[in-house]
């Protein structure tokens, strides 16, 4: 009889990820061989059936639904994400499945990504390459096309754990005035490493220049960027979300963006994603949408499917994981 454990990967990982499960000797593994549809529904529900391991990434909802079809032998869930909204944690701790998830690799690639798009946002880099290819280009003029610069800014991030933190080292040099940050409680240790000042959500909101929406979303975060938030802030400020789109309520924020309430916002990630082409905020000039792609770097992909991978073995075989989420 085969001690392979049966595995079942919801999505083509890159290749480093693959190459680990393949060549460990400890899985027999199938997987969803595609990187541009995702697995339909009823296939992971019939793929998932009798599993041991299962590795997904954050278009699959793990929930009660697809862990009743698994069943009982799936003893390990590793997610290809340092986000674990998708995940019903609750129904995986009850049912003693442990879950992986992958940190730290991609701090880097999401912190250069939104520092990319809060100066596209704030320098309107999108509006700019489009009038100069468009013949909006006419004489050099004194305020056409004139942005916010971070010189001499507040910086405000709401959630600040390492992403934020490596955010606003990014920031720093472009000679901030000053971090603030709110979160459930104050952050001292990685606060210190920014000199940044603990504030109250609503001082956030005033004090900010740039907002940097840094938090998981939870059933505590959900919307927590609303017109309350929007109503506080500057009508010169810049909103920047990287984290999830569900923090912010979408049309809250397009009544601030097209009132002028706040001056721009950068979005890497929407409700629902893909976002459709002809959503409102597709229609303003103010608002630069990215399709999720903050983690998305060669090195970082690989190094996320590296520990999605190495995360689902250790598990299998009962050892501690590299990461771990303790729900
Ligand atoms: O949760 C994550 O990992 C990001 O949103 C995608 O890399």
């Amino acid at each position: 009889m085969s001690t392979l454990k049966r595995v079942y990967v919801t999505r083509q990982i890159p290749p480093e990820g693959l190459r680990i499960l393949r060549e460990s000797g400890q899985v027999q593994m199938d997987l969803w061989d595609s990187d541009d549809v995702p697995v339909p529904r009823e296939e992971l529900l019939r793929q998932v059936r009798g599993v041991d391991g299962l590795v997904c990434v954050l278009t699959e909802k793990i929930d009660t639904e697809l862990l009743d079809a698994a069943g009982p032998n799936l003893k390990v869930l590793s997610t290809m994400s340092v986000g674990f909204d998708h995940l019903s944690l609750e129904e995986l701790k009850k049912r003693g499945i442990r879950v992986g998830y992958t940190p730290d690799v991609l701090t880097d690639s999401v912190a250069e990504l939104t520092v990319a798009l809060l100066l596209a946002t704030s320098r309107r880099l999108i509006e700019a390459t489009h009038e100069a290819k468009t013949g909006g280009w006419g004489t050099w003029r004194t305020l056409w096309l004139c942005g916010h610069e971070l010189a001499n800014s507040t910086v405000g991030i709401l959630g600040l754990g390492r992403i934020g933190v490596a955010i606003a080292e990014r920031l720093a040099p472009f000679k901030v005035k000053k971090f603030i940050y709110a979160d459930v409680a104050p952050r001292p240790e990685l606060a210190s490493v920014i000199g940044a000042e603990y504030v109250s959500f609503d001082e956030l909101a005033e004090r900010s220049d740039f907002l940097a929406i840094c938090c998981a979303l939870t059933p505590e975060t959900k919307e927590i960027c609303n017109k309350h938030l929007f109503s506080k802030m500057k009508n010169t400020s810049i909103f920047i979300n990287t984290s999830r789109g569900g923090v912010v309520n979408q049309e809250d924020l397009y009544e601030a963006l097209a009132t002028g309430q706040i001056a721009g916002a950068g979005l890497d990630v929407t409700v629902p994603e893909p976002l459709p082409t002809d959503h409102p905020l597709f229609t303003l000039k103010n608002c630069v949408i990215l399709p999720h792609i903050a983690s998305a770097s060669h090195t970082t992909r690989n190094a996320m499917s590296a520990m999605a991978a190495n995360n689902l073995l250790q598990g299998l075989r009962g050892e501690p994981m590299i990461k771990e989420l303790h729900p």
